[in-house]
């Protein structure tokens, strides 16, 4: 039976997921890797370490085929590596897209009126969440990196680019246009690395990989015995939305992992944002761009994972479902996950988690609860942004993905808060289903994109409940709490 391989490189761990010819999933290989964090804000990987788990994870399930047509990729996106073009080697860590320590590098640019010429282009906002002051961090940390990367020694990439680089042996340094535009370098209008960004950055532009459709050739690797070509590739997040299907204008996914990843269809409209969202490539196929309106959010199921490991009280995520069913309705806690800053609409990255309204009968319960609850909350922030931004946000329903999504409650309380309808399909991994099906999509294994997107099943729907007086009043106590919150 014919496979395709997808390879799926996480912030917490590296997956890899055999599909098979009905694109139903045959096998999956995870492996976690450690996160580095050498200061309070900054995050790192060890690229070696990513490169070990994903070469495992590929070899344990490309053992049980002996017929893989083509592998796609998707990966955590901004995570930024730079590497020595002869050697192959990593001269610093990954910095990972969390990791906040070039913000006063992002501060200046704000106060010199740069950031407005980074939204005309990119689409985002100088925010350290993104690739390029990362770069132009390690150029001008490493010792004598600047003078390397001038001297055309060295080679930037996503993490999609660094694997491309190694599975090919060197041969080709290559992204696609969505992890481009998640670099903050990249001119999204045009589809050009931007010479004015990189200029004021001191990042040449020799460093700068291909940049290739999401379905297209990004060369062939001999490393799981016979020749196989690599056909697909999309940042993570837009591989879930196409994963999800969202290939309408007004078509919505979230995906909720540690993280949520809002992205909203907006077709060959880039809608500059006046609520702090950011404008994205959703993909770009046969040459053809489409965007997105992207609203990040860098808590989600790590609100939970914190209840688990930091406060211990929980064992298990799924404990959260049955702790918030007998949480007491007349406590009513705000916990506003703001651990590593807040992302989108507010940007605020001073500022740090809190919670309000705690009274005696505040216990366990009411803080899972109020952790379910924060997720939904910050979901309708990001919504309604949409919907101020842009009238074609108007179509209906918010189709959900990612590890969270598996708890009823969160998605009942979603569908509440943001008096809209939640779907959750059969598929949860939407996100490496999207990478797959461009790549078998490219091989002639998988169908056309109107064919694929018929394919998409529903698993269980969750309609909106919450009166509209009682939905508006708790989203008032949030909004309220934000504001206590921010810096
Ligand atoms: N039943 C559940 N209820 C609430 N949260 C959950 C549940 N299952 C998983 N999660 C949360 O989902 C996250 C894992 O989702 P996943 O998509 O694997 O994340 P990532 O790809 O970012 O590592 C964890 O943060 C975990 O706390
Ligand atoms: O690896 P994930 O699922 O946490 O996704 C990370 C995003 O791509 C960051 O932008």
């Amino acid at each position: 039976m014919t496979h395709i391989l997808s390879i799926d490189q996480g912030t917490t761990s590296s997956r890899a997921i055999l599909f098979d010819e009905k694109m139903a999933i045959a096998h999956v290989a995870q492996q976690e890797f450690t996160q580095i964090y050498p200061q309070s804000g900054w995050v790192e990987h060890d690229v070696e370490e990513i490169w070990d788990s994903v070469v495992s994870v590929c070899n344990d399930v490309v053992a049980k085929s002996d017929d893989i047509a083509a592998i796609g990729i998707t990966n955590q996106r901004e995570t930024t590596i730079v590497w020595n073009r002869e050697t192959g080697e990593p001269i610093h860590n990954a910095i990972v897209w969390q990791d906040r320590r070039t913000a006063a590098f992002c501060d200046e640019l704000k106060d010199e009126g740069f950031e407005a010429e980074i939204t005309q282009r990119t689409g985002l906002l100088a925010d350290p969440y993104f690739s390029a002051t990362k770069v132009r961090y390690i150029l001008q940390t490493v010792e004598g990196a600047q003078e390397m990367a001038d001297a055309g020694k060295l080679v930037f990439g996503t993490v999609d680019s660094f694997l491309i680089w190694r599975m090919t042996g060197g041969k080709r340094h290559v992204t696609d246009a969505t992890n481009a535009a998640r670099t903050m370098l990249y001119n999204i209008r045009d589809g050009v690395w931007d010479e004015t960004i990189c200029k004021r950055f001191n990042i040449p532009m020799s460093i700068l990989p291909e940049v290739l459709d999401c379905a297209a050739d990004f060369g062939t690797t001999d490393m799981f015995g016979p020749e196989l070509p690599i056909l697909g590739v999309a940042g993570d997040q837009q591989a879930a939305t196409i994963g999800q299907a969202c290939f309408e204008p007004g078509m919505l996914k979230s995906t909720y992992g540690t993280g949520c990843f809002a992205l909203l269809n907006t077709g060959d409209e880039l809608v500059k944002s006046k609520n702090r969202l950011l404008g994205t490539i959703a993909y770009q196929l046969d040459g053809k761009t489409t965007y997105a309106l992207e609203g990040s959010i860098f808590i989600a199921g790590a609100v939970v994972q914190w209840l688990r490991d930091g406060l211990g009280i929980i064992e298990d995520a799924k404990d959260t479902h049955a702790m918030a069913e007998k949480a007491d309705p007349s406590v009513e806690l705000y916990l506003v996950p703001a651990f590593t800053g807040l992302g989108a609409p507010y940007w605020d990255a001073e500022a740090r988690g809190a919670i309000f309204g705690l009274t005696r009968n505040a216990g366990p319960a009411e803080f899972a609860r109020a952790a379910l609850e924060s997720v939904g909350f910050q979901t309708r922030d990001l919504l309604e942004a949409m919907h101020a931004d842009w009238s074609g946000a108007a179509k209906g329903t918010l189709r959900v993905d990612g590890g969270m999504s598996a708890s009823d409650w969160a998605m009942q309380f979603l569908a509440d808060i943001i008096g809209a309808p939640v779907d959750r399909p059969k598929v949860l991994e939407t996100t490496a289903l999207g990478a797959a099906w461009l790549a078998g999509m490219r091989a002639g294994v998988y169908p056309t994109q109107d064919e694929f997107a018929a394919t998409w099943a529903l698993e269980r729907p969750f309609a909106p409940e919450m009166a509209a007086t009682e939905k508006d009043r708790r989203f008032a106590g949030w909004k309220d709490a934000i504001g206590r919150t921010k810096t």
